[in-house]
């Protein structure tokens, strides 16, 4: 079974997916992991974020590796263990360079859908997998939140190191440039919505479990 999880910046879907996996048994996937980490890569072989063919190529050379472990992640380019760096704010200020890139989009979208069909039972999450990566997944799931409570819970996540205006950066200003790749702000057809606004973060969790219950007992 493929749970797929799809939205903005900040509503939870890392940390939500990752408890749920976790609480099911199930592997799990940050595919916005990837974009980072081929960011991180990028920056790191020094090549220029608006050359679109130098990006390809690192893509393709990309040598990375990512666990589905929910309650052990870790990232590796090549030697490096990136599995802190890629959370830095210089590489969520870069990444949508690398996520709007066609080509690039491409590699790691082959790339991830090998990692879903190999774990067979999985959580994945980022912006375009309930309607481009695993469009079949037998749960598929917009999670949302206000834009308050997504600066909210960002600041809060990097313990207040951020002003406000390199929050909004971020996080608004980030969300506005990926919806060029994909449109993560309204559920396709047969994509449910679970705003997570008024929610707190186990409630969350519990809202996306009951629904993989449910589509597990519709299946037996
Ligand atoms: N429903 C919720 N209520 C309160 N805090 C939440 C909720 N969901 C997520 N959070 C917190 O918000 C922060 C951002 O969540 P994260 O999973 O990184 O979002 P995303 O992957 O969508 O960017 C995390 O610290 C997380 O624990
Ligand atoms: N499936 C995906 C996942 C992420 N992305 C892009 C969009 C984001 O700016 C970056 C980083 O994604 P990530 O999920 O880590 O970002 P947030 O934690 O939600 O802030 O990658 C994407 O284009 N497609």
């Amino acid at each position: 079974m493929v749970i797929a999880v799809d939205g903005p910046s900040g509503s939870g879907k890392s940390s939500v997916c990752r408890a749920a996996a976790s609480e099911l048994g199930a592997a799990y996937l940050d595919t916005g992991a990837m974009y980072r980490a081929a960011t991180w890569y990028c920056l790191q072989q020094e090549v220029g974020l608006d050359d679109h063919d130098a990006v390809e190529v690192a893509v393709e050379e990309l040598p990375l590796n990512i666990s589905t472990n929910p309650d052990h992640q870790v990232i590796t380019v090549g030697q490096a263990d990136v599995t802190e760096a890629i959370r830095d704010a210089s590489i969520s200020e870069n990444v949508s360079a690398v996520a709007t890139n066609p080509k690039a989009r491409a590699l790691l979208i082959a790339s991830q859908r090998g990692i879903i069909d190999r774990e067979g039972f999985i959580v994945a999450e980022g912006r375009d997998i309930t309607t481009v990566v695993a469009p079949d997944a037998q749960v598929r799931v917009l999670l949302t939140a206000s834009a308050e409570a997504r600066l909210r819970r960002r600041g809060a996540q990097l313990g207040g190191t951020q002003d406000a205006e390199a929050l909004k950066r971020q996080v608004l200003d980030r969300d506005t440039k990926d919806s060029a790749a994909s449109n993560f702000t309204e559920a396709a057809d047969g994509v449910a919505v679970l705003d997570s606004s008024d929610l707190s973060f186990q409630e969350t969790v519990d809202s996306l479990i009951s629904r993989v219950q449910l589509a597990q007992g519709a299946r037996t």
